[in-house]
């Protein structure tokens, strides 16, 4: 079979396509970046194939990528199909000890098992864990405020404490993590936690170069439901203000760009997942895709 010469006329763009990654690689070599999957981001087995290449890509390139995922939709339709009712009280799923059962079994059996399966498809990386594993994540228990109440959502935890060794030696050992929002408290209770929350907690405490949320809208809108602008770029502080007036399915994911990126992440992104590659162009191309945050040009808050 011939190979197409290395003078054939669509070899240059092909190389200007690699040469653009030149400066990100050499900026991103050995960092760490944490990628949030959200369960409405994993529609299509296309979409999720994508996804997986693109973090075998990050830690091929050198940089140590860390996937904490969600799988709301996918609980919601388990307990569906066992009879049992998903309540949200302030964008927080409602969690009986039943729903705590479904809730592990789907995320870590299910989910995280999917994940685990699509990466190592390109060699022996993944490793799946959740919170509860070696300490990661130690959690109490969390209230929802519903207006200025605070409100009993049952099994629903908020992370005190994160033990980052275990992550870091599955980093040093050339692995990809891949965590379940699940975490324990201190006196042996199990706790249901946000996905982005313990994304961004994470991304904290292992102090990442970047923290990318993943979900299924092109980002932040500057007046949802009204209109579909995105919001390309915000300061701390212009987030901070913003925060109040945002719409529940953000907060979370707003709040932990914010909580991130206070707490010395470089940058931390909200992106279309149902854009394929969506990851790897925020990465290593200087297209500006999605909403970004940063810190304050003078530091402060
Ligand atoms: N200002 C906003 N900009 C974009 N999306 C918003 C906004 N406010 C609320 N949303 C809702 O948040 C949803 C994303 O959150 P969520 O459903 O929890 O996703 P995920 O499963 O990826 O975590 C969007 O699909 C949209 O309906
Ligand atoms: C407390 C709480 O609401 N936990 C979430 C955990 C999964 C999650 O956050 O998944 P997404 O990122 O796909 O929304 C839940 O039970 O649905």
């Amino acid at each position: 079979m011939s190979r197409p010469t290395a003078r054939n006329h669509t070899a240059l763009p092909k190389a200007h396509t690699l040469i653009e990654a030149l400066p990100w690689l050499e900026r991103f070599h050995g960092k760490t970046v944490v990628i949030k999957f959200g369960g409405n981001a994993m529609v299509n087995e296309e979409l999720k194939q994508a996804f997986a290449q693109d973090v075998v890509f990050l830690r091929y390139a050198g940089l140590k990528p860390v996937v904490v995922h969600g799988g709301g939709p996918q609980i919601s339709a388990h307990l569906d199909r066992l009879g049992m009712e998903s309540t949200f009280t302030a964008g927080l799923r409602v969690t009986t000890p039943e729903t705590m059962d479904v809730v592990r079994m789907v995320l870590a059996g299910q989910v995280q098992r999917e994940i685990v399966g699509l990466l190592n498809a390109h060699g022996p990386f993944a490793v799946g864990m959740t919170g509860e594993d070696a300490h990661t994540m130690t959690a109490v228990k969390r209230m929802a405020e519903v207006d200025g109440e605070a409100v009993d959502i049952g099994l629903v935890g908020d992370i005190t404490d994160v033990d980052t060794g275990a992550i870091q030696a599955l980093l040093d050992d050339g692995r990809v993590p891949v965590i379940s929002s699940i975490a324990r408290s201190a006196d042996g209770h199990v706790y249901n936690i946000n996905a982005d929350t313990a994304a961004s907690t994470l991304a904290a405490a292992l102090k990442a170069e970047k923290l990318v949320v993943l979900t299924d809208v092109e980002g932040l809108y500057a007046d949802w439901p009204d209109s579909d602008e995105v919001i390309s770029q915000l300061t701390t502080s212009e987030l901070d203000k913003l925060l109040p007036d945002l719409a529940s399915g953000m907060v979370p994911k707003m709040e932990g760009c914010l909580r991130a990126v206070l707490a010395g992440v470089g940058k931390a992104h909200v992106l279309d997942g149902r854009v394929p590659h969506a990851l790897l162009l925020e990465v290593f191309t200087d297209e500006g895709i999605g909403t970004q945050v940063v810190p304050d040009p003078d530091g402060g808050s």
